[in-house]
């Protein structure tokens, strides 16, 4: 089956720069996807996007050129809750992946079992109104409390303007949660505007909640501009990630977020996300946690 991309989406960066920040030996992207290839992968009836294929060999040729360890797979709403591209990308990974699933409350507790095997050790719950369709709270909920006794978490997408009405969804789940890309925030406002101390205050009132610090591209309003000076790219997300990654150390994490879907106006070099880093994540001990440490404790926890 031929599938046509979205008009308008980029595809991912051909030839991205050796970083000039060195990882941390054992570096984790814990976010990043892979699509298709639509030709043996389908992509699902209900996306409201079709990618470009980005396939396994194009996902772990880039963990090498950037110098991470191992990848987290989450998987894209393009694919729906038809995992079999991301397990397929674990099977493959020699070890290297683990996984973030999309599920229905008609799964099987043998097609749970059948994912952990494979490397899965989360499911995604998205509610960005661009990607997904609306999903009834207590179908979530069920399958929360279904994948709860894995010792899966559950990683949330969704817009900051969303988080008051999802508050008290959000805080009745039993598991660990992630936050994908700090919930999202407008940078245009303020870092200590009521906007996103609220997001500061999710994570302080709720030990269980992470956040994912990544996605600057998707974020910034002063895009990749790589400045002279002290200045860098994507200069005005910095404020937001630095201080949920000083503010809670041990419970952050960061991805590249290739193939980057969705984007229309700017492809980043995944060199250069990498570089963004330290300017996050100013001390090594900070880039170890944020790289290494956490995410190994979430989602390799029997090799810590
Ligand atoms: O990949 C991301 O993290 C962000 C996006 C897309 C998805 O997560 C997805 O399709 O699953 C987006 O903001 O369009």
């Amino acid at each position: 089956m031929q599938f046509e991309k979205t008009p308008g989406w980029l595809d991912w960066h051909a030839a991205p720069s050796k970083p000039r920040f060195r990882l941390p030996a054992g570096a984790v992207d814990a976010h990043c996807h892979v699509f298709g290839p639509g030709a043996e992968f389908p992509y699902a009836p209900e996306r409201k996007y079709t990618p470009c294929d980005a396939g396994k060999a194009e996902l772990f040729a880039l963990r090498d050129q950037l110098g991470f360890a191992r990848n987290v797979i989450v998987q894209a709403t393009c694919h729906g809750a038809d995992n079999r591209a991301m397990v397929d990308a674990l099977i493959h990974s020699g070890g290297k992946a683990r996984g973030v699933a999309t599920v229905r409350r008609s799964i099987t507790d043998q097609e749970l079992q059948d994912l952990h095997a494979a490397g899965v050790r989360g499911v995604r719950f998205n509610f960005v109104k661009r990607l997904v369709d609306f999903t009834p709270r207590d179908e979530l909920l069920e399958i929360a409390a279904r994948i709860a006794p894995l010792g899966w978490h559950v990683v949330i997408y969704f817009e900051a303007a969303d988080l008051p009405e999802l508050w008290d969804f959000f805080t009745a789940l039993p598991t660990p949660v992630v936050v994908d890309h700090m919930g999202r925030p407008d940078v245009a406002k303020p870092v200590d505007g009521p906007e996103f101390e609220l997001f500061v205050k999710f994570m302080r009132d709720n030990p269980n909640v992470w956040s994912k610090v990544s996605c600057p591209e998707r974020l910034s309003l002063t895009g990749p501009k790589a400045l002279d000076g002290e200045q860098n790219a994507y200069r005005d997300v910095v404020p937001f990630a630095r201080r949920i990654v000083e503010t809670f150390p041990e419970r952050v994490l960061w991805g590249t977020d290739w193939p980057h879907p969705n984007l229309k106006d700017h492809m980043p070099d995944d060199g250069l996300l990498v570089d963004f880093i330290p300017h996050i994540a100013p001390t090594a001990e900070l880039q170890k946690k944020l790289l290494v440490d956490n995410p190994m404790r979430l989602y390799w926890p029997e090799e810590c």
